[in-house]
């Protein structure tokens, strides 16, 4: 390694650890290694951070490529979807089918191949990235269930999911007929055409290049955009940690499983306090289990009991209703007033950061001198720009140009889809960024108390000289 470069030679020794480089997984990956205490700093264009705190190196990776990384064992850990894990796993399947097929392997070794697995382990499902992989036709066309699409153009980016997925139907069709005694042709080659797609798959549709498509779906606001209607899930998924069979520090990997996963709970479940009296406590704490259990401690006034537990946030609002009509009072949810303006104030600068990061990264230049000349800090500070102005511009410009589902161009979908995404990441990161603000705020009004009381102190010394 005498001419490598100096920070894969400092890779050494490291743990490897692949995150989504953009895309979908991206912030939220981030905020998890910060919620992890996972400090790095990621230099400009450059794909690798070593981690100040721990022996890990960070590689940045596009989701899709991460299952066959770690999978070949190159990286110890990753960040990804459990669906590009399965398209991964449906990949090599399909890889080793072929090998038998042109005689390199003998259908032993395709078994003992397909039997060892991708080498890939999950390690823990982080709960975020949530959304379903789904075969979807036009809303107004003649396809109702998937066995219509038999035989037709099928655009997608998850072409080995797709081709697992209509070589089953096939294999289905051929059989429901070979029950009912018709002829019949099992083939290994699939009759439907799988296209492949890298991106805006859903227009593939509209502009006649495929009969129906397999892509993802969350809100469903893209596909309906387009004109499009589900008629089949192939796989749900959540981004998920996975690991290599043989990572290069077990130990670590332990260490880093855990702390992700106390982050998560964090974020979860909302600590929950109440009193309540010693007979109605067996009815309370079915209302509310807690985790694994609540915490009961004797109160100074007789028969009575303090209970805290353990619950998740979304569900907090029924239980407490529900814990009130079994007689807890003093119920503590930790949103008081105070909580309610540090969460403003919170969702205000976090709003303020992602802003200027989108202006960063979102915005032309305004100023025609060079960089070099005018930075585009100083180009930013000299004319504001505002971020995506191009989605606009570009609408004006082409409204000749209609969108698949005549509801605006592909922009502008991804635009409106991106911009309740950063709404609810908004309201996330406030949640998170909660404590630091409660803490500023505790510091402020302390030293505003402070300087009342010197300057009170001051009027009072005046008046009596
Ligand atoms: N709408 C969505 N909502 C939630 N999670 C999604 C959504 N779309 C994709 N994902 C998750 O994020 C992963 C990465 O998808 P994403 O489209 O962001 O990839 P990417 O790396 O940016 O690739 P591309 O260049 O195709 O956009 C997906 O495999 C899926 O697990
Ligand atoms: O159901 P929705 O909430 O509307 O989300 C679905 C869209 O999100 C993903 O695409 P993404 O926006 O990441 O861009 P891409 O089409 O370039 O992959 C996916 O491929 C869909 O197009």
């Amino acid at each position: 390694m005498a001419n490598a470069l100096p920070i894969v030679t400092s890779l050494e020794g490291r743990l490897l650890f692949a995150v989504p480089k953009k895309g979908r997984l991206n912030q939220a990956t981030l905020n998890l290694l910060e919620g992890a205490d996972i400090q790095f700093r990621r230099e400009n264009r450059l794909d690798i951070a070593l981690v100040k705190n721990l022996p890990i190196a960070l590689i940045f990776l596009p989701a899709a490529d991460i299952p066959t990384f770690v999978g070949e064992g190159q990286v110890d850990l990753g960040i990804t979807g459990y669906d590009q894990v399965q398209e991964h796993d449906a990949g090599l399947r399909a890889l080793y089918k072929a090998r038998r097929f042109s005689g390199e392997i003998t259908p032993e070794e395709e078994t003992e191949r397909n039997s060892k697995g991708s080498g890939i382990e999950t390690v823990l499902d982080l709960g975020f990235g949530g959304c379903k992989l789904q075969v979807q036709v036009p809303e107004k066309g003649n396809y109702n269930s998937p066995k219509d699409l038999i035989g037709k153009n099928i655009g997608t980016s998850f072409v080995h999911l797709a081709q697992k997925y209509f070589a089953n139907l096939e294999w289905e069709e051929e059989a429901a007929k070979e029950a009912n005694g018709a002829p019949v042709q099992f083939s290994d080659k699939i009759q439907t055409k799988i296209i492949e797609l890298s991106g805006s798959v859903e227009a593939a549709c509209a502009l006649g290049v495929a009969d129906g498509i397999i892509d993802l779906v969350e809100s469903g606001e893209t596909m309906k955009a387009a004109g499009l209607k589900p008629i089949d899930t192939v796989v749900e998924t959540t981004a998920i940690l996975i690991k290599s069979r043989n990572p290069s520090n077990p130990a670590l990997v332990d260490l880093i499983a855990a702390r992700i996963r106390g982050v998560i709970t964090a974020q979860k479940y909302v600590l929950c306090q109440y009193n309540v009296e010693r007979s109605g406590l067996a009815a309370a704490t079915k209302i509310a289990p807690g985790k694994r259990a609540p915490t009961v401690t004797s109160l100074e006034e007789d028969g009575w009991v303090a209970v805290s537990v353990m619950v998740e946030k979304k569900k907090i609002a029924p239980i407490m209703d529900e814990l009130t009509k079994v007689g807890a009072t003093d119920i503590l949810a930790i949103m008081t007033p105070v909580h309610f303006i540090s969460f403003l104030l919170s969702l205000y600068l976090v709003d303020c950061r992602y802003h200027d990061k989108r202006i960063q990264e979102h915005s032309e230049r305004y100023s025609r001198l060079p960089s070099w000349l005018l930075p585009s800090w100083l180009d930013r500070l000299l004319f504001s720009p505002h971020p995506y102005g191009w989605v606009d511009r570009k609408k004006k410009q082409s409204d000749a140009a209609v969108a698949p589902g005549g509801t605006g161009n592909g922009e502008r979908w991804y635009y409106h889809t991106k911009q309740k995404k950063l709404m609810k990441m908004e309201t996330a990161d406030a949640f998170e960024m909660q404590r630091s603000v409660l803490l500023g705020l505790a510091v402020v009004v302390l030293f505003a108390i402070w300087v009342f009381w010197r300057l009170g102190a001051g009027v009072v010394a005046w008046l009596a000289s």
